[in-house]
């Protein structure tokens, strides 16, 4: 739709214009009345008629192609009516091209060719018409605001339709990075930013003065928010927390929903004890919000924090070390905060301490 509207713009524009081209060669070498009526139609009818037909139609995107080739077809028998007068026939054959390669690149192009060519030929023979290029002054200076006006208006409709499709490229971006639920980062695309995180940690150890941490956090029972009050309550829940980690956490952490009811964290450039603090703060947080707006139907939340160190060969041990300080800190109870460290060494049995 927006395609055909676009179109009807440009064509009532170029036609209406390209009308004068195609008159004063009309003056030049007059014609009978029946050609002086099919321009009339052309030039101020046809730019209705094409879009009322586009819009009727199932696929009106293909059928304004269809009335793209139609009008290179105009093009090709208005060149046979002039008898080829040059400076008009050129304006008339080098816009339909230009209209045609904007609107559907080289195959729109060349259908079109085809179109005007055969119009041509069929117009030459119909009206016995003979090789006659001059053009005088009054007919180039009527083909001026054709030469002026429609190539402005053509520019204008690209880069307008340039910049929309740029904004909704920017739009499917941020929309393929959140998580639909909680709007927080989705996991591959939190994963891309671990990564990257890691490399520059890698790359230069020193160059932030402060340390790097990765926080895990899982919702504790939650199974029981979906059994006891339903799945809608459950998202309530998730999209609460989500909520209380936007509130509580520095603008430069990144944060991600994992899957299920498990969130994740990265803390950049932190100190030691402010990195501690944080965490340490959300888990009372979490258990604190049992009522109020963003209450959490009694869900607290048990968490692990790792800091960056060199002897991690990839991403993903630090994730693994998250991952067994979280256990951990399930292992020893839930709602609370375990910081890995070497010596903690997962046990087979869940009750046990780490
Ligand atoms: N409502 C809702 N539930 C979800 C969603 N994603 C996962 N779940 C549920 O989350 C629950 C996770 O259950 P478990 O893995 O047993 O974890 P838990 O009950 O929190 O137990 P612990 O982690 O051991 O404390 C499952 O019942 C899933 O169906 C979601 O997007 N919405």
């Amino acid at each position: 739709m927006r395609f055909v509207k676009r179109i009807y713009l440009l064509r009532t524009i170029g036609l209406g214009v390209g009308f004068f081209c195609v008159a004063a060669a009309f003056v030049q070498q007059p014609v009978a009345w029946p050609l002086w009526a099919l321009l009339v139609f052309h030039g101020y009818l046809w730019p209705q008629v094409a879009r009322a037909w586009a819009l009727a139609s199932r696929i009106p995107y293909r059928a304004e192609r269809r009335n793209l080739v139609i009008d290179a077809a105009f093009g090709g028998f208005w060149i046979a009516a002039m008898q080829g007068n040059l400076v008009p026939s050129a304006v008339i054959l080098s816009m339909l091209s230009m209209d045609n390669i904007a609107a559907g690149g080289l195959r729109l192009f060349m259908r079109g060719l085809y179109a005007s060519i055969a119009a041509c030929a069929l117009g030459w023979w119909l009206l016995d018409a003979h090789w006659s290029p001059q053009s005088d002054l009054p007919t180039i200076l009527a083909c001026l605001p054709m030469m002026a006006l429609y190539p402005l208006a053509l520019g204008k409709s690209t880069y307008e339709m340039s910049k929309k499709l740029a904004e909704r490229s920017r739009q499917f971006e941020v929309v393929s990075q959140m998580d639909g639920l909680t709007h927080l980062f989705n996991r591959r695309y939190w994963e891309s930013l671990l990564i990257e995180e890691f490399s520059q940690r890698r790359k230069a150890p020193g160059a932030q003065q402060k340390e790097s941490f990765l926080l895990l956090l899982d919702l504790d029972h939650f199974k029981r928010i979906n059994d006891t009050h339903g799945h809608l309550v459950g998202d309530e829940v998730l999209r609460n927390f989500a909520q209380l980690l936007r509130i509580h956490l520095r603008k430069e952490d990144l944060i991600g929903r994992y899957g299920g009811e498990e969130f994740v964290v990265i803390l950049r450039n932190i100190a030691h004890a402010d990195a501690l603090h944080l965490s340490q703060r959300l888990v009372e947080r979490a258990r604190a919000s049992q009522d109020g707006v963003n209450k959490l139907y009694g869900c607290t939340v048990s968490a692990g924090l790792v800091p960056f160190t060199s002897d991690m060969e990839a991403h993903f041990v630090w994730l693994q070390r998250a991952d067994h300080a979280m256990y951990c800190a399930k292992a020893n109870g839930r709602d609370r905060l375990v910081v890995w460290e070497a010596t903690l060494v997962r046990n087979a049995e869940p009750a046990t301490v780490c």
